[in-house]
């Protein structure tokens, strides 16, 4: 229960890795640490309902990376970035084809921040933009022209909302998937922080994945 509760709170659950949330500020300040940036891009989609029942209220997307695993698109910041806003763009423009059409993301999208000592010295910054459904559509469509399709990203995948009625499907089976780093515990505080899901319906679908085969 008390890992669940630190997973929902975004503190990081990853075995072993020691992870400890810190401001945009600290992080800034840390000398030797590598700076990797994911973002969540989502999307309010009123209207659309699964199988003419089930409402989805929100778009919101990860990628099946090279290595089969769950994550945000982004990556490392490089030296030569800017910022670390500039570096998400360049990863961003690599891997999902982001277009200059599109507001550019900003320090006011950073939304948490966790560093760790192993097996490297590295913060996670992670980011959530809000685009219309019509520019997250773009993005899937633009992501399959991009340099890194069909290599380092396999394809971008919605993320299920909901939970169908056998209380496994949906959310609960989309969490049993295996993810990159702390980007199950990403999604988890973006969807809560943002109020894309229901705290009670996290808590439901967080513990229901245990038990997902
Ligand atoms: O979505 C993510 N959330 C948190 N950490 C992630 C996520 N995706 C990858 N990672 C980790 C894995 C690595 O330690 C670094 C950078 O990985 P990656 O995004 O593959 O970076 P490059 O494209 O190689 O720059 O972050």
């Amino acid at each position: 229960m008390a890992e669940l509760s630190e997973e929902l709170a975004g503190g990081g659950k990853v075995e072993g890795s020691g992870l400890r949330t810190i401001t945009r500020e600290a992080a800034l300040e840390l000398r030797g640490y590598k700076h990797a940036c994911h973002v969540m891009l989502h999307a309010p989609d009123p209207d659309s309902k699964l199988f003419g029942r089930i409402p989805l209220r929100h778009a919101v997307l990860m990628m099946m990376r090279f290595d089969g695993r769950l994550g945000f698109p982004g990556g490392f910041v490089d030296p030569e970035d800017v910022s670390l806003e500039d570096g998400l763009t360049r990863e961003l423009t690599e891997e999902v084809g982001w277009g200059e059409n599109l507001c550019p993301i900003t320090e006011e999208d950073h939304l948490s921040c966790q560093v760790r000592e192993h097996p490297q010295k590295m913060v996670t910054h992670f980011y959530a933009k809000q685009l219309t459904l019509e520019e997250l559509s773009g993005i899937e469509v633009s992501a399959t022209h991009a340099k890194e399709h069909g290599l380092e990203v396999m394809g971008m995948v919605r993320v299920p909302l909901f939970t169908m009625r056998d209380g496994s499907g949906g959310l609960p089976a989309f969490l049993s998937n295996h993810f990159i780093g702390n980007s199950r515990s990403q999604l988890l505080y973006g969807l809560r922080v943002l109020k894309l899901v229901r705290e009670d319906k996290l808590w439901e679908a967080t513990r229901a994945s245990q038990g997902v085969r």
